[in-house]
């Protein structure tokens, strides 16, 4: 059955998929018809860098698996290599003082809607995340990771700190202590450390197999009535995601004061520049 304008038809393994109206370019939506499974992608190379774009298109498609009755939300990157290099730096780097606002409230719209999703949510993690890559991740409620790759919050590597709603789904996933060294030390877990921790749920040797996995943790609530596991899980995430919704202006302003300091500025130019250094190489 249709449930949504229909572009494409594509075979999958499950199903046939139906690719929904997405009409952003950097992110698409498929529905498995058979499994009524949305996997959302995120497209922007070289490396998924979240930049407005990406969190506007990323929230358009969030809120259209919440509106086509989508039975749970698989979230993964078209990179082969890469789920997602986190916040694009050249956001933060020199910003523009109305775009950087507009980057950091996309920011906490994608967060507020991925955490609070109303549908089951699982991350297929086919390639590296760090800092807000690792912040996506972690807001899905399970996560499938392919060896070899890295995941974690970095941000003190970077001389930035992670805000305390990238913590709070961050100590959603791990015990308190781990979590405090982790991001104290900014810390990035292999594959292998990250399932060994509990940051990840599962390890799968292709981007096919991992979505499979997703799809069997989303299949877990097949019998469960959806309205009781909906308010379930949006009882446990209240208290973090009322507390943004509370102080979004406060973050706001706490980012930018932050973001502007000269040596924010000086540490941030000197880590695109081995980015950049280090993709010559
Ligand atoms: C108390 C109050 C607190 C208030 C808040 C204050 C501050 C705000 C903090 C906000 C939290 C920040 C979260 C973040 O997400 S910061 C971003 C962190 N991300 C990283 O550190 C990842 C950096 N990238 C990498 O490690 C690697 O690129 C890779 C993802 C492992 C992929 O490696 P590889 O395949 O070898 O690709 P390249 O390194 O060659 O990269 C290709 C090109 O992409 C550019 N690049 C990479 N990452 C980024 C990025 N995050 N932003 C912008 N650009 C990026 C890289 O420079 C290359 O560009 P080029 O081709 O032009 O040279």
């Amino acid at each position: 059955m249709m449930r949504s304008k229909v572009l494409s038809l594509v075979p999958r393994a499950t199903g046939v998929c139906r690719h929904m109206s997405t009409a952003t370019k950097l992110t698409t939506v498929a529905v498995d018809d058979k499994t009524g499974i949305a996997t959302l992608t995120m497209n922007r190379p070289p490396v998924n860098g979240l930049n407005l774009d990406l969190l506007r298109d990323l929230n358009q498609s969030i809120g259209e698996v919440e509106g086509n009755k989508s039975r749970g939300l698989i979230l993964t990157s078209s990179n082969p290599t890469i789920f997602s290099a986190g916040l694009d730096i050249l956001e933060m780097y020199k910003p523009d003082k109305d775009r950087i606002r507009e980057f950091w409230t996309a920011l906490q719209d994608v967060w507020l809607a991925l955490y609070g999703s109303s549908v089951p949510t699982a991350a297929a993690i086919n390639g590296h995340s760090p800092a807000g890559g690792c912040l996506l991740a972690t807001s899905c409620e399970y996560r499938v990771m392919l060896p070899k790759f890295t995941i974690g919050l970095n941000e003190t590597k970077l001389g930035i700190v992670a805000p305390k709603w990238f913590m709070s789904s961050f100590l959603s996933v791990l015990p308190r202590r781990e979590a405090e060294r982790a991001l104290n030390q900014g810390r990035m877990f292999t594959t292998e450390e990250a399932l060994s921790i509990g940051l990840i749920d599962e390890v799968a040797i292709s981007k096919e197999q991992a979505l499979d996995k997703c799809a069997q943790f989303i299949g877990t609530f097949a019998k469960v009535n959806p309205l009781a596991r909906s308010l379930t899980k949006q009882q446990l995430r209240a208290v973090e995601l009322q507390q943004l919704e509370n102080e979004r202006a406060q973050d706001l302003e706490r980012f930018l004061f932050f973001v502007n300091q000269p040596s924010v500025q000086k540490g941030l130019g000197i880590y695109l520049e081995s980015l950049k250094k280090k993709a010559k190489n």
